[in-house]
């Protein structure tokens, strides 16, 4: 069966380091793959490689097509990217950033046409949280709201595709909760799918349906999020007894005893 997007062999070397190594991926409509792995995995690299950013050898598809053979433009409308490292050195407005993600949508470079760019952009700021703060200047935001604004660029972009390194990034709980909901709703519409790298294991499981774990490049397991997340495969890993360390921190959070009033 053909995935919506797929990887095979792929592998990106940065002199004589083989940074990912004959990595490969096949991601189908509904699936939500989660890429884990240490710090220095690998991960970013593999995201920067499906957004062309990074020179690789093997292949990536988006259905039966080479990405290499599709213009910019064309890959824009199928596969949406949130990097890991974003910045605005100027002060453009928040609004202003997140209409960027319509400009696969333009007819052209100096074309304002984009029938549907308005609604888009409109909807990507609410959904967000961010309407209030369209007129803002990126310079003056926290990280948060920051990272809020690349994950509305991506939305107004409606991709079939989102490719998000570490979304939870800068995210408070509430708007980590928010977010990834958001996610999975956004998942639930036909035709879409979903691929992010994210270190936090507890969210991986909650959202994930599919997970890589990836360790020095290479590819530890694949497959459902169950059938990754076992101990073994994260000790290997990680080094350490990861359900141990989940149930530890947990423990802490019981509900306070309420006081014996004695009646
Ligand atoms: N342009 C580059 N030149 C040389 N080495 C690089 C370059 N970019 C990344 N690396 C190295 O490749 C390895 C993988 O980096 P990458 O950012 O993909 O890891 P990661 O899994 O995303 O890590 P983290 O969890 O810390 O974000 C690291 O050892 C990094 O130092």
């Amino acid at each position: 069966m053909t995935g919506m997007l797929q990887g095979e062999h792929i592998t990106v070397r940065y002199g004589s380091f083989t940074v990912v190594d004959d990595l490969s991926f096949r991601l189908e409509e509904g699936q939500w793959l989660m890429l884990a792995g240490p710090n220095g995995a690998g991960k970013s690299t593999l995201i920067e490689t499906i957004a062309q950013g990074t020179p690789y050898t093997g292949s990536i598809r988006w259905q039966d097509e080479d990405i290499r053979a599709l213009k910019a433009a064309s890959l824009a409308q199928k596969i949406g990217v949130l990097a890991q490292k974003n910045n605005v050195g100027y002060a453009y407005t928040v609004e202003e950033v997140v209409g960027l993600g319509r400009y696969a949508y333009k007819a052209g470079l100096f074309s304002g046409r984009d029938d549907d760019g308005k609604a888009a952009v409109e909807k990507a700021l609410e959904i967000t949280g961010l309407t209030e703060l369209r007129h803002a200047s990126m310079l003056t935001l926290s990280g948060g709201e920051m990272q809020r604004v690349f994950l509305a660029q991506v939305f107004a972009q409606n991709p079939q595709v989102l490719i998000l390194d570490e979304p939870a990034n800068h995210l408070d709980l509430k708007y980590q909760q928010h977010i990834f909901s958001l996610i999975q709703e956004w998942l639930a519409q036909p035709g879409r799918a979903v691929l992010s790298v994210v270190h936090d294991l507890s969210l991986a499981r909650r959202y994930g349906t599919h997970a890589i774990l990836l360790d020095h490049g290479k590819t530890v397991s694949q497959g459902t999020i169950s059938d990754v997340m076992t101990p073994d495969n994260l000790k290997q890993v990680y080094g350490m007894d990861v359900y141990a360390w989940m149930r530890d921190m947990l423990s802490q959070w019981q509900e306070p005893s309420q006081p014996d009033t004695g009646i």
